[in-house]
C-alpha cells in the first residue's frame, strides 16, 4: 500500500545531537546499543540520526511500528546492505526476498510452521538436550554460548535433514558457521572486501558455499528419488505446491533450506544463552523454576504435553528475550516518500526499529531493567499494549519460526534445568555485543561452571 507524502508533513522528526559530516558513526561502531537507547531518551518515539551521509530514522514507539512493519511492510525493502550481505548464501530465501516472490514463498512454506506441524519436533529438541547434558562433567566450565549453540544447531539439522550435525565440527555445520560470519562481516563493515578478490577470507566462503551445495543437492536428489514423503523440512519444502500445483525448483528448495539452517538456531541459542545469565544472577527466579520442573517432571524426559505445566519457565524465556532481543533491532529502506504516524520519511531513507529500546519503554515496562519473570504471567502480558514486545518482529515478515523457537527454547530450559545447575564464573566481564553478529551475542564469551543434579 502506498501512502503519498503530505504536501506538508504534519510533523517533524526530532534529531539528537551529533558531530557535523560523520554524524553517530564511530558512537555506532563503538557501541550501538547505548546510542539507540540516547535516541530513545532524547527524542522519545521516533529519532533522526546519521552515519556519515547516510540518514536513519529510529523508531521507538509501538504504534509507530505497527505502522512501519504491518500496515506499511510492502512499502520498504531490506535494503541494499542486507542485500549484499545475504544473497550470496541464500539467494532468494524467504529471510532477503521481497514484494511478490517473498508473499508466495511465504505462503508456501508457513503452513509448515504451524504449531499443530512443529509438534512432531518437540522429541528431537528434548533428545538433543539430553545428549549435551550427559557429556558435562560435575564441576567442568563450559562457555555456555558455545554449548547453546552446539544444541540448536544439532536441532535445526536434524529436523531440516535429518542428519546428525551434533557439533560444529561436522561439515555441515561448520560450512554454515563459516558462512554466517561472512554475512556477519560484510553488515558490520563499511567497506568489507570483495568477494571476488583473492584472500583467504573469500576462499574459505567459497569451499564453506561448495559444501553447502553440494551436500544439499545430495540429499535433495535422495529425497526425489523415495516413494514416500519424509517427515523432515526439506522433503516438507520439495512437496510444498502453490495453488496452482507448482513446486519449488531445486535451487529454490536449497536457498529456502539454507535461510532456515542459518536463521533456525544462532538466534534461540542467544535467547537460551541470556536466559543462563539471568537465572544465575537472579537466584530466587532460578529457584523457582528448578521447583516448577522438579514437581512437574518428576525426573522424566519432558514432553510437548509437559510445557502447559512449565509456565513460569515460559515467563523466563520471554522475560529474558524482553531484556535481551537476539535480533535487537529490524531494518528496511524506504521504496519511495511515504509517512508513518504524520512523520515524514524519505525514499532510499533507512529506517530501523529497535526491538532493544522498545522493550525498555518504561511506560509499558516499568523500572524496565528488572528482570522480572512476573511480566509475563497471562493476565500481565495482556495488559500489554501491541506491539510493545516484539523479539520475533511484527506484520506479514514476523519471524516465521517464533513457534518453533518458543518450543525449542521452553523444552531446552526444562530439560536442562532438571538435569543441571550452573554457576557463572565470577569476574568475567559479560556485555552484549550487537556488532559482530546480527543477534546480541556476549562480547567476551560466557563461562560457567556445570553442577550435576541429583534428578529429583
Ligand atoms: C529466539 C529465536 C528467534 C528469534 C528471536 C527470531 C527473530 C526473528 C525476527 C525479528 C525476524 C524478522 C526479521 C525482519 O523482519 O527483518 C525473523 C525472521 C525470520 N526467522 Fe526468526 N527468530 C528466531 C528463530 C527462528 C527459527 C527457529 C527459525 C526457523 C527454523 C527462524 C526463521 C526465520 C525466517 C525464515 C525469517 C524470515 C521471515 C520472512 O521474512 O518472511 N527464526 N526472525
Amino acid at each position: 500500500m502506498v501512502t503519498p507524502v503530505a504536501t506538508k508533513p504534519t510533523k517533524i522528526i526530532p534529531h539528537i545531537a551529533e558531530p557535523p559530516l560523520i554524524g553517530s558513526m564511530f558512537t555506532f561502531q563503538k557501541d550501538r546499543l547505548a546510542l539507540f537507547l540516547r535516541v530513545a531518551h532524547e527524542c522519545g518515539d521516533i529519532g533522526h540520526l546519521h552515519f556519515g551521509p547516510f540518514p536513519f530514522v529510529q523508531l521507538n514507539a509501538p504504534e509507530l511500528v505497527q505502522s512501519f512493519l504491518v500496515e506499511h511492510a510492502y512499502d520498504f525493502y531490506k535494503g541494499e546492505t542486507m542485500h549484499k550481505a545475504f544473497e550470496p548464501i541464500i539467494g532468494h530465501g524467504l529471510f532477503i526476498s521481497e514484494g511478490n516472490f517473498h508473499r508466495q514463498q511465504r505462503k508456501l512454506i508457513a503452513p509448515s510452521f504451524q504449531p499443530r506441524h512443529i509438534v512432531s519436533y518437540a522429541d528431537a529438541m528434548v533428545h538433543y538436550g539430553e545428549l549435551i547434558q550427559v557429556g558435562w562433567q560435575d564441576g567442568e566450565t563450559v562457555d555456555i554460548g558455545q554449548e547453546m549453540t552446539h544444541v540448536t544447531m544439532s536441532i535445526v539439522g536434524k529436523v531440516l535433514f535429518n542428519a546428525d550435525v551434533f557439533t560444529e565440527t561436522d561439515e555441515l555445520g561448520n560450512a554454515m558457521t563459516v558462512v554466517l560470519e561472512q554475512a556477519n562481516y560484510t553488515l558490520s563493515h563499511l567497506f568489507p572486501v570483495p568477494p571476488n578478490w583473492p584472500v583467504a577470507r573469500n576462499k574459505r566462503v567459497r569451499h564453506a558455499l561448495a559444501v553447502l551445495d553440494q551436500q544439499i543437492q545430495k540429499m535433495i536428489v535422495e529425497r526425489r528419488a523415495r516413494a514416500d514423503q519424509g517427515n523432515d523440512f526439506l522433503s516438507i519444502l520439495l512437496h510444498a505446491r502453490e495453488e496452482n500445483g507448482d513446486t519449488m525448483s531445486d535451487q529454490q528448495v536449497r536457498d529456502e533450506a539454507l535461510t532456515l539452517f542459518g536463521a533456525g538456531h544462532e538466534t534461540t541459542a542467544t535467547a537460551l544463552t541470556w536466559a543462563w545469565y539471568l537465572l544465575t544472577t537472579h537466584p530466587d527466579a532460578y529457584h523457582k523454576l528448578q521447583q516448577e520442573v522438579d514437581a512437574v517432571l518428576q525426573g522424566r524426559t519432558p514432553t510437548y504435553a509437559d510445557l502447559a505445566h512449565l509456565p513460569y519457565t515460559l515467563q523466563v524465556l520471554k522475560e529474558s528475550m524482553r531484556l535481551y532481543p537476539p535480533a535487537y533491532a529490524v531494518s528496511r529502506v524506504a521504496l519511495h516518500d511515504l509517512e508513518l504516524g504524520g512523520y515524514p520519511i524519505r525514499k532510499d531513507e533507512s529506517v530501523i526499529a529497535v526491538v532493544y529500546a522498545l522493550h525498555r519503554r518504561p511506560d509499558c515496562f516499568p523500572d524496565p531493567e528488572k528482570f522480572d519473570p512476573e511480566r509475563f504471567t497471562p493476565e500481565n502480558e495482556k495488559r500489554l499494549p501491541r506491539y510493545a514486545y516484539m523479539p520475533f518482529g511484527a506484520g506479514p515478515r514476523i519471524c516465521i519460526g517464533n513457534h518453533f523457537a518458543m518450543m525449542e527454547g521452553h523444552l531446552l530450559l526444562a530439560t536442562l534445568a532438571q538435569r543441571v545447575s550452573f554457576e557463572l564464573v565470577s569476574g568475567q566481564q559479560i556485555e552484549p555485543d550487537p556488532s559482530k553478529t546480527i543477534t546480541i551475542r556476549p562480547k567476551y564469551g560466557m563461562k560457567m561452571v556445570v553442577r550435576r543434579r541429583s534428578v529429583q
